[in-house]
């Protein structure tokens, strides 16, 4: 499922127009016969539904909706929000024939004319803007926007919620609150921001008939179940634990021993032949008690945590991950700075190696084999030396620029996770729930993409996949026996039990 601009929708749109000679007309239509059908779903026809309509193409399907609905026998009343003079080109197009159809356009001439009937209206449909929204929103949409946020009915939204910009990165705007949002032709990147995704409440995309074979791609895709499904790794019957991959680990300290353990355990269920976890020497006990199947390369430490020579061979695996409950002293700089220069494997960065990395990011570029980098919002805003917020809000274009000028793959998490490669492609992982906002989550995460980088041909895949384990087990824990308050990190490692059980058969 790609993810598009607004600037991307319109080339997309121009482009479907001039390969095929679609034009638009008769895409507003498709667009309004494929929400329509949604909405047919959702609606019972004795419900009062209220249209408010704008004078764009939005407003355009508006139109296409009420007229298909009312002729489906919905009851539906349909309020032009702007003036006459206003509606223009393909909208008055079919404003034309909503007309001719014979059903009754109520017109707004003040906001009161709206009050009674939203009232009563069970059902809002909000076709006003869409992705053409520029700035505030302006009168009469802004007032009548502030009535719907007011009213007890459902909201839906067509295409994007009225003043919901479809662009990420802008954070000044007022908009319809919905409560589902049907969009239009493809998925757009501000459903997926932090700050803007509420106002879409849940969300489908419908389908209007582009020539998908002729779209530019816009190199940004939602990763799909059936994607996951059709790469997991299969275990051919004569394979022996060699064949799935030998890991390394690098972290952990003695006060900080579980997230070390955990990302160990984790990348052992989800497959990984051989794990080997090099942690100070006397956190090794703590650690083999829960991760039994593991073996250790203890390191010299002061006071449980790193210190000493940290130029060990790596040569003899097959990938390693680094940072996970190290802690941030001096010597971990070294070590981060020895595993960059020297894994000649998949090398994955995470947590407390991140903060380390900073200091020697231009070395990245001389790695000939993957780096993956793991962060948070607050740990990618250190690394690239901006406030957390602009990169919740701008998470897509700061990873894509951070992969590509450092030749790394960045799995930026958070409620989406985006995962971006050194070309710049980028899929994001939706699954998963507020469970996983708690301290170990991540420290899973790490294990699970080793263990599926030991056992795929390609990164990117591993990493979409791994992300989507990860998730899907957080989702099938609260279905089950969990709640999302009590969900703890180790529950999740677990879980991979059932989730590879049902998930790859
Ligand atoms: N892509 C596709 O394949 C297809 C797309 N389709 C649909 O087209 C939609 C895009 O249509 P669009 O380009 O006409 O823009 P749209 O969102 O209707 O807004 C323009 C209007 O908004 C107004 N306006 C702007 N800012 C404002 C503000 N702050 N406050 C108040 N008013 C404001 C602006 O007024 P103006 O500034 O010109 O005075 C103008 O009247 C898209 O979202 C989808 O639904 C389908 O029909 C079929 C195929
Ligand atoms: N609200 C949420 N919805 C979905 N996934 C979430 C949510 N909050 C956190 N996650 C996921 O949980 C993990 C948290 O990682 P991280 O912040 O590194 O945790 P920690 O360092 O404490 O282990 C990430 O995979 C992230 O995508
Ligand atoms: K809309």
């Amino acid at each position: 499922m790609d993810v598009v601009t607004a600037q991307e929708m319109y080339e997309w749109d121009q482009v479907a127009m001039e390969s095929t000679g679609l034009d638009g007309k008769l895409l507003m239509e498709n667009a309004g016969r494929a929400v329509s059908s949604e909405l047919e779903k959702k609606l019972d026809k004795h419900q009062r539904v209220m249209m408010l309509i704008g004078a764009g193409n939005n407003g355009g399907d508006g139109f296409v909706i009420a007229r298909t609905l009312l002729n489906r026998g919905y009851s539906v009343e349909a309020w032009q929000v702007v003036p006459d003079s206003k509606v223009k080109g393909d909208a008055r197009h079919h404003k034309e024939i909503f007309m001719k159809t014979g059903y009754t356009l109520y017109k707004l001439e003040e906001n009161d004319d709206l009050r009674e009937s939203f009232e009563s209206a069970e059902v809002i449909i909000d076709a006003m803007l869409g992705i053409g929204v520029k700035g505030h929103l302006r009168g009469p949409i802004k007032q009548v926007v502030e009535l719907a946020n007011e009213q007890k009915a459902f909201r839906i939204a067509v295409d994007l919620p009225t003043g919901v910009p479809a662009d990420e990165g802008i954070v000044e705007f007022d908009a319809f609150k919905a409560d589902y949002t049907y969009i239009i032709a493809a998925l757009k990147v501000s459903a997926l921001v932090e700050h803007t995704r509420l106002y879409y409440g849940e969300w489908k995309v419908c389908d209007i008939g582009l020539p998908v074979r002729k779209l530019p791609s816009p190199n940004r895709k939602v990763w799909q179940r059936e994607d996951s499904k059709r790469i997991l790794p299969k275990r051919d019957a004569n394979s022996h634990k060699g064949s799935h991959g030998k890991a390394l680990i690098v972290g952990g300290a003695a006060h900080m021993p579980g997230s070390i353990a955990m990302s160990a355990k984790a990348a052992l269920r989800s497959g990984a032949g051989l794990v080997t976890v090099a942690t100070p020497k006397s956190a090794v006990p703590t650690i083999a008690t829960y991760v039994q199947e593991a073996t250790f390369l203890p390191l010299a430490e002061e006071e449980g945590v790193i210190k000493g020579p940290v130029d060990f061979d790596v040569s003899a695996y097959d990938g390693v991950a680094v940072g996970m409950g190290m802690g941030r002293g001096r010597e971990s700089n070294n070590l981060v700075n020895h595993l960059v220069s020297s894994v000649k494997s998949p090398l994955l960065i995470d947590a407390d190696a991140l903060y380390q990395l900073k200091n020697i990011l231009g070395l990245l570029r001389s790695r000939t084999y993957p780096t993956i980098l793991t962060p948070h919002p607050g740990e990618f805003a250190h690394l690239v030396d901006q406030p957390i917020s602009a990169i919740v809000q701008s998470p897509f274009s700061y990873s894509r620029e951070f992969s590509k000028k450092y030749g790394v793959y960045t799995v930026l998490k958070g409620p989406a996770t985006i995962i971006t490669a050194p070309n710049g492609s980028q899929f994001v992982d939706l699954t998963g729930n507020a469970g996983l906002a708690k301290g170990g989550s991540g420290d899973v995460l790490s294990g699970i993409l080793l263990a599926m980088m030991l056992q795929s041909g390609s990164t990117t895949h591993a990493l979409n996949s791994g992300c989507m384990l990860h998730g899907l087990t957080a989702e099938m824990l609260i279905e089950d026996d969990h709640s999302m308050v009590d969900l703890l990190a180790t529950d999740l490692i677990e879980g991979l039990t059932q989730t590879f059980r049902t998930f790859s058969s």
